[in-house]
């Protein structure tokens, strides 16, 4: 994956389509020619496992059955893990339906497509599985930034380390836990390899709705696979294709854990990222800054280097880690920064 700086036009591109995904859940959308209302059943709850473009996998809340659906035309964007009120066709229709509404989502996902344009790919997310490894090394930075999307998002997050069969006593790795543990972040070592911790963490994920994310190589595919037998070669291809940086053609999925809890699973949901996020939004998902915002001397306070500002100071006090403090500032930096689906990194 590529990181590379927006331009000012890309950057308005990206914010004009946030709120035309913000518009498009209130006003209608284009009409379409309706099926007949005659032709489907009572109105009943649902749960969005797939969607393409004019059609939903709907999963029955009632007989688990998934069933493949057209879309009511005005119907707000609909995306994975959405609630729906939906119909099943009558008679020989009856392996078709029709998606009704769409309930109020607690969380939405966006990230951009290959031409920088903002699109929802999950919904109804609690939690953020941030996975990390003693090899490829892990870094604050990333896992940072991983951590102020969930803030923003209202998500648990979860830190998994992967790989503790390669743990030494002294890795740097579980250095990092000790550091997140005591900002109030729960973690848990597994090894997927060895199948370590793996019941454990099956526990932590039985209910909400989970999200896998973390670097190329920290075993987030193998840890899916472990956690869904069943799903094996599904998740195999998603990962093939997310080698190959063809993003846009996979959909994102939801797959139910055969303990309780649901994740939704998509190279682009693995690569979640600091999209739109203001800088106040960043210094809220340091969750230790909280009890310093506000108190700066200077409401436009960038809290990077200024006069009497409360967080810079609360840093040099101790009460915030130094590195904690550079990570904020680093990221605030490169806000304009995104990562394209499907382009190759480039070297520095
Ligand atoms: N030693 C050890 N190796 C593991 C473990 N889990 C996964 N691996 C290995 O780590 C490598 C990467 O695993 P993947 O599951 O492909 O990692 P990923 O995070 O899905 O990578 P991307 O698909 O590139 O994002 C593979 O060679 C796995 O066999 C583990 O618990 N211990
Ligand atoms: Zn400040």
């Amino acid at each position: 994956m590529a990181k590379r700086r927006l331009s000012k036009q890309q950057k308005t591109r990206i914010d004009d389509k946030h709120a035309q995904i913000n518009r498009n859940a209130k006003a209608p959308g284009k009409p379409i020619a309706q099926p007949d209302d005659n032709n489907f059943g009572e109105e009943q709850n649902g749960l969005v496992i797939s969607h393409y473009r004019a059609q939903a996998d709907v999963e029955c809340a009632l007989s688990g059955d998934v069933i493949r659906c057209h879309l009511r035309a005005n119907l707000p964007h609909i995306v994975t893990g959405d609630h729906v009120v939906w119909r099943r066709g009558l008679g020989e229709q009856a392996n078709t339906g029709i998606v009704e509404a769409i309930n109020q989502r607690t969380s939405e996902l966006c990230r951009p497509d290959s031409y920088g344009k903002m699109k929802l790919v999950g919904a109804n997310i609690t939690r953020a599985i941030i996975v990390i490894a003693p090899e490829p090394e892990a870094h604050s930075n990333l896992i940072d930034r991983y951590i102020v999307v969930a803030e923003h998002l209202g998500l648990e997050v979860l830190l998994l380390v992967n790989k503790c069969d390669l743990l030494g006593d002294n890795n740097p790795t579980l250095d990092l836990l000790k550091k997140y543990q005591a900002l109030g972040y729960r973690s848990l070592a597994i090894s997927s390899k060895n199948n370590i911790g793996m019941d454990t963490l099956k526990q932590l994920l039985s209910d909400g709705c989970s999200i896998f994310v973390g670097q190329s190589g920290v075993g987030k595919s193998s840890i899916i696979q472990t956690l869904l037998p069943a799903e094996e070669i599904k998740i195999g291809e998603l990962s093939d294709v997310a080698r190959k940086g063809r993003h846009t053609t996979t959909h994102a999925r939801l797959y139910h854990f055969p303990d309780g809890g649901n994740c939704i699973d998509s190279p682009g949901i693995r690569e979640f990222g600091l999209w739109h996020l203001s800088p106040d939004d960043v210094l809220h998902g340091f969750s230790e800054f909280r009890p310093f915002i506000g108190l700066c001397k200077y409401r436009n306070c960038t809290h990077i280097n200024d006069a009497h500002c409360a967080i810079s100071k609360a840093a040099a006090a101790g009460d915030i880690t130094p590195e904690r403090y550079k990570s904020y500032t680093y990221i605030v930096q490169s806000l304009d920064e995104v990562t394209i689906q499907g382009e190759r990194p480039q070297k520095q």
